[in-house]
């Protein structure tokens, strides 16, 4: 087996009777983009920190290219770090923090100007070598701060929430920078951020964070079409959980019961469940149709609308089941039932059988 370029090995924190992390176990191939999705408080910041040596682990270690690197300093390691909120000197200007981390390193005046200048092109800041920090958006003084990250070509650059702080428009504008930085450097970069779209515009492949762990790490579409529990499923993509019961379990297929007696056949299983145990049903509200008809035996349900909400190329429709489970499903603008749909119709939701989902309850 070839040597992973970065591995997160075990990583266990403590602080008092708080796991903060536990035994976190993660590869990182060389240039790919990383991100850590996941609620507050589960773990994200805590392993970067690590990472970055501003925190010692209770248990674990840190490898890069084999070696472990927990034994050295924070400043030696070489790994470029973004904050959620600017930490720019106020009192220097642009130019002048950008080449901070080469001063450190004791880089002649020369290689500095040209690495700085190089930076700033590359957050696409030319010419903004003079400006003070106050004088400008949070938006460029969040750039300012990327290019000073970038300036010595760290092999890793480690992001918390780096986009938290900016309004929506600023943030996708800057995701998309930082895609274009990430391709044009092949910089390794790890990524906080507990906000599900930003993970999926910008990374390789996403780890989720729950109380501490990893549930699961693939790409975004792994993620969204084969979640490995009913956490992930939440977390990517939206979903609408029904709460029933386990029957005919068989390999990863299950069946389930709901409240009035109503059966939906075999659905993929997800974790492990036996019979007569209480389970969620996950349907994706864009994944199954709504139709005057019912479709095959088991994987449609009768429901009655219970609310409408036209979203321009969409009708977001809120329904419930005959057993009064609540249920999304979303209707294209092309669809053949958009705008004809009312208020106390009865409908059926339809899927085909691999889009629905069933988790067991632990
Ligand atoms: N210095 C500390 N002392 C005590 N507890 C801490 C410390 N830092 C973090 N924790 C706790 O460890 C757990 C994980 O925190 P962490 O900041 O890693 O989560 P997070 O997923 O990054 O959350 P957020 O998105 O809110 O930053 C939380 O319960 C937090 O309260």
């Amino acid at each position: 087996m070839t040597t992973p370029y970065l591995h997160i090995n075990g990583i266990r924190k403590i602080y008092g009777p708080v796991i903060a992390t536990d035994h976190v176990e993660l590869t990182i191939a060389k240039g790919e983009f990383m991100t850590f999705l996941g609620p507050s408080g589960s773990g994200k910041s805590t392993t970067l920190y690590i990472l970055a040596g501003f925190q010692d682990p209770t248990a674990g270690d840190i490898k890069l290219e084999g070696r472990s690197i927990l034994s050295t300093p924070s400043h030696r390691r070489n790994i470029g770090m973004v904050f959620q909120r600017y930490t720019l000197f106020p009192h220097l200007s642009v130019g002048e923090n950008v080449a901070f981390p080469l001063r450190v390193r004791r880089m002649g005046q020369s290689e500095i100007a040209a690495k700085v200048k190089r930076a700033l092109a590359l957050v696409r800041l030319d010419g903004f070598e003079d400006r003070m920090p106050a004088k400008m958006s949070g938006g460029q003084q969040q750039r300012v701060a990327l290019a000073r990250a970038l300036v010595y070509d760290p092999p890793v650059l480690l992001m918390d929430e780096p986009l938290s702080a900016l309004d929506k428009k600023l943030r996708e504008e800057i995701q998309f920078e930082i895609r274009r930085i990430h391709q044009e450097t092949g910089v390794t970069i790890l990524y906080v951020t507990h906000d599900q779209e930003e993970a999926l515009r910008l990374s390789d492949r996403i780890a989720i964070f729950n109380a501490g762990k990893i549930e699961q790490v693939g790409t975004g579409p792994e993620l969204y079409a084969n979640p490995a529990t009913r956490f992930v499923a939440d977390f990517i993509g939206d979903s609408t959980f029904l709460k029933g019961e386990l029957v005919g379990v068989s390999g990863n297929r299950a069946g389930l019961r709901f409240g009035d007696g109503t059966l939906v056949a075999a659905v993929p299983l997800h974790g492990t469940g036996t019979a007569g145990q209480a389970a969620d049903l996950m349907l994706r509200p864009e994944r199954i149709d709504l139709s005057a008809e019912a479709g095959a035996e088991g994987a449609s349900l009768p429901v009655t609308v219970e609310d409408l909400t036209f979203l321009g190329n969409n009708t977001t429709i809120a329904a419930r089941t005959g057993w009064g489970g609540a249920l999304t499903v979303r209707v294209g603008f092309g669809h053949p039932l958009s705008g004809r749909v009312s208020k106390g119709d009865k409908l059926h939701v339809r899927w085909t059988p691999d889009a629905a989902h069933a988790f067991a309850r632990g």
